[in-house]
């Protein structure tokens, strides 16, 4: 089968490997559409991120979506032909975090596309049945590649306990922010405020439905918040850029009583951020890593019409041209770009 193989920072190779045979358990699924996240991007230009170094040719792509081609011994539930989705970590299930039910923090999980674990810009991948998600046939696979990023948004939105009629305010208009615009108006959020620095997304964020936007590069993310709240602050602020100033401006602008999840991940060591605010105001200062039991309610918000993925895809390209579609994913307004696979 064609892989394609990351083997210095930006150099993609085409190879050709064995078509895996499924293991007991698993699925061998033909992969048809790869979103291509941040993370992957990172990995093309950097080689690494923090201690995971890309060391061996390394297979990227976590966003993934294909057609069951056979079914290994003992799984049920599946046949070929079927469409999914797959969940890109499988957990140990064996750990204390696994016991207590938040798989998305063993430490031993087997991720996609981080090193040494392959991902999907491959032929067909053979993966765990049990985080493998049927597409009901109103989902495509290229919606349902999308239920990865969804996941992340929607995990972040139960840590935020987001209640019915709730302000937040959503830092970063990429592919996270984006969707977790969605996921909080799905949760009932009754008015959504977008921050970044380039008009395009922000354009493209009213365009998807927040009630308001912001662009901090040239006005003061305090007032927008004061104008959009009365003054009082927001009850949630869901940090999706990671830039250092949106995470320190964070404990500023949420209300009194209020609740603070990051998901943004900075390039910076150290951020400062005002502790005696998170003491005084009483907020619930969280992180939100991956997700844990999001693609069955990911898949579902998609068949309900409830959340619509597609409209951050700015464009799609093939594998063969991975490269270029690497490229283009860097151009500072382009939010996601899809892979084909195969024909
Ligand atoms: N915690 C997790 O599990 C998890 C999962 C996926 C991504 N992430 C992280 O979440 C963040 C968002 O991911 P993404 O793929 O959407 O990234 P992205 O880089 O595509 O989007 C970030 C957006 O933030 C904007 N931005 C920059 N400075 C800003 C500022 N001061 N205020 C507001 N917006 C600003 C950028 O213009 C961009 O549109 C990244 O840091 C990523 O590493 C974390
Ligand atoms: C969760 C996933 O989208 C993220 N890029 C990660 O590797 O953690």
């Amino acid at each position: 089968m064609q892989t394609v193989e990351l083997t210095e920072p930006g150099v993609f190779e085409h190879r050709e490997r064995d078509r895996p045979d499924p293991e007991p358990g698993e699925l061998l699924v033909r992969t048809t559409h790869v979103g291509i996240c941040g993370s992957d991007v990172h990995y093309y230009e950097h080689g690494r991120i923090g201690d995971y170094v890309v060391e061996d040719p390394l297979i990227l792509g976590h966003e993934s979506a294909g057609e069951v081609a056979a079914v290994g011994e003992g799984v049920t539930g599946f046949e070929p032909g079927d469409e999914v989705t797959l969940e890109p970590g499988v957990p140990c299930g064996e750990c204390a975090r696994c016991r207590a039910g938040e798989y998305n923090l063993c430490p031993d999980v087997e991720f996609m596309a981080t090193p040494p674990d392959h991902g999907a810009f491959a032929e067909y991948v053979a993966w765990d049945a049990d985080f493998a998600y049927r597409l009901p046939e109103n989902v495509s696979t290229r919606a349902g590649a999308l239920c990865e990023p969804l996941s992340v948004a929607i995990h972040a939105t139960r840590r935020a306990d987001v209640e019915l009629g709730d302000s937040v305010l959503v830092s970063g208009a990429g592919p996270i922010g984006m969707l977790v615009g969605e996921a909080v108006r799905a949760a009932g959020a009754g008015s959504v405020l977008v921050s970044d620095v380039v008009g395009t997304k922000l354009e493209r964020a009213e365009a998807y439905g927040a009630t308001a936007t912001v662009n901090v590069a040239d006005e003061s993310l305090a007032e927008a918040v004061d104008d959009f709240t009365d003054g009082e602050g927001v009850d949630v602020v869901i940090e999706a850029s990671g830039a250092a100033a949106s995470i320190e401006s964070t404990v500023d602008v949420v209300r009194r009583g209020g609740t603070v999840v990051c998901i943004g991940l900075s390039a910076e060591d150290e951020i400062p951020v005002e502790t005696n605010e998170i003491v005084d105001k009483e907020l619930d200062f969280k992180g939100s890593f991956r997700f844990r039991n999001t693609y069955d309610d990911a898949v579902s918000l998609l068949e309900r019409g409830a959340v619509d993925v597609e409209r951050i895809i700015d464009f799609e390209m093939p594998m063969s041209d991975l490269t270029a579609a690497f490229e283009r994913a860097t151009e500072p307004d382009v939010v996601k770009g899809m892979v084909t696979v195969g024909e």
